[in-house]
């Protein structure tokens, strides 16, 4: 079941296309990020979802009930839309618990017994049950931020919007708080719209990714499609390291600088293209009959489980992701041998984006 259908939304400041024509469809109980540069237009599509903004044209539809088109613009209040912001978004003379029972207003069906298993509900869901009589200050970013999302969970909003919400917070925090908070979405069945210029948040918590660049939407997918097959070359760069290289491409083979390599598609013959390579399908050796092309280690960036290696392939920089323990311990300096290993994915040459 569709949750919210964003269609052809538009919206200029002067001169500039914040929206250029936005097309989205987010699913109910999904939850999808839309990723993109600073500048791309994410604040501004958040800003219209949410009603805090009025598109120039374009319409949205909430729930099955249109919210926004060339007639209507449903103001914020009557969305029943939860934001989560990037911090500071408690009351800091309230409890965590009134915080969070803040929207569960008793009446309409709901009395005061009902609102107070709610809140514990969804305090067990962001993992801080037991908090709800301790003030906001008492508490670390983090949990600062559990609580947030706690609160746009407990009213049970057709939609919960997300805006870098771990963007404040510590690298070393993030990654667990990711986990535990995409967990929650998904135990409450919401649906919820993140927005992040963070790659790797949207690859870890999102179920679908729209890539966005100046005002538009280039792609929507599975991370693993979005990663896998990226629909440009811009987007594989974008989401991920890759590498453009040009091609010669013959039928399924293709000639570049690290050699011959097996295309993913077969390529009209004389096609001007481009390949884009992953730095984990470029293999290291270090022995002559390694196969692959010769190359100089000019530069090794330790990150523990894995290094990124920066190789020079006849004046061309070239990338391996050399994992630790399973791949060829090489040093800055050595001359090794580099091979693409699996299908590569080519794009017409004048892609520039
Ligand atoms: N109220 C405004 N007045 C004028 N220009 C604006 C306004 N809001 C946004 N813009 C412009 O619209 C474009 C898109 O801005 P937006 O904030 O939506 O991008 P963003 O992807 O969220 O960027 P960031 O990640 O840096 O927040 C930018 O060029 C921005 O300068």
């Amino acid at each position: 079941m569709v949750a919210v259908t964003v269609q052809d939304l538009r919206k200029r400041f002067g001169a500039t296309r914040a929206l250029d024509g936005v097309d989205l469809r987010v699913e109910t109980g999904e939850l999808l990020a839309v990723l993109g540069p600073s500048g791309c237009g994410k604040t501004t599509l958040l800003r219209c979802l949410a009603g805090f903004e009025r598109p120039d044209s374009g319409s949205i539809t909430l729930a099955d009930q249109i919210v926004t088109d060339h007639r209507r613009h449903v103001p914020a209040h009557r969305r029943r839309v939860s934001v989560v912001p990037q911090e500071g978004a408690l009351f800091p003379h309230l409890s965590v618990g009134e915080n969070v029972g803040f929207g569960l207003t008793p009446g309409r069906g709901r009395s005061d017994s009902a609102a107070a298993v709610r809140v514990e509900e969804v305090l067990e869901l962001v993992g801080l049950n037991g908090s709800a009589n301790r003030m906001p200050h008492e508490l670390s970013g983090g949990q600062q931020q559990r609580v947030a999302v706690a609160r746009a969970l407990a009213p049970r909003p057709p939609l919960i919007l997300l805006d870098e919400p771990f963007s404040a917070l510590d690298a070393g925090l993030r990654s667990g708080l990711r986990r535990d908070i995409r967990d929650a979405l998904h135990a409450d069945g919401a649906t919820a719209v993140l927005v992040t210029h963070d790659q790797g948040e949207a690859l870890s918590m999102a179920d679908q990714i729209a890539v966005m660049r100046d005002g538009s939407i280039l792609q929507t997918g599975s991370p693993a499609e979005v990663y896998g097959r990226p629909g440009t070359p811009w987007v594989a760069q974008f989401v991920g390291e890759a590498m453009v290289f040009g091609i010669q491409a013959e039928g399924s083979l293709g000639r570049c600088v690290l050699g011959e390599v097996q295309l993913a598609e077969p390529t009209p013959d004389g096609a001007a293209m481009v390949a884009v390579i992953r730095p984990e399908q470029v293999m290291l050796g270090t022995e002559p009959e390694s196969g692959g092309v010769p190359a100089r280690v000019r530069r090794i960036d330790y990150r523990g489980h894995d290094a990124m290696v920066s190789l020079d392939v006849a004046g061309t920089t070239v990338l391996s992701l050399a994992v630790s323990g399973r791949d060829a311990a090489v040093q800055v300096g050595d001359l090794v041998r580099a091979r693409v290993v699996g299908p590569i994915r080519t794009y017409p040459a004048q892609t520039s984006d």
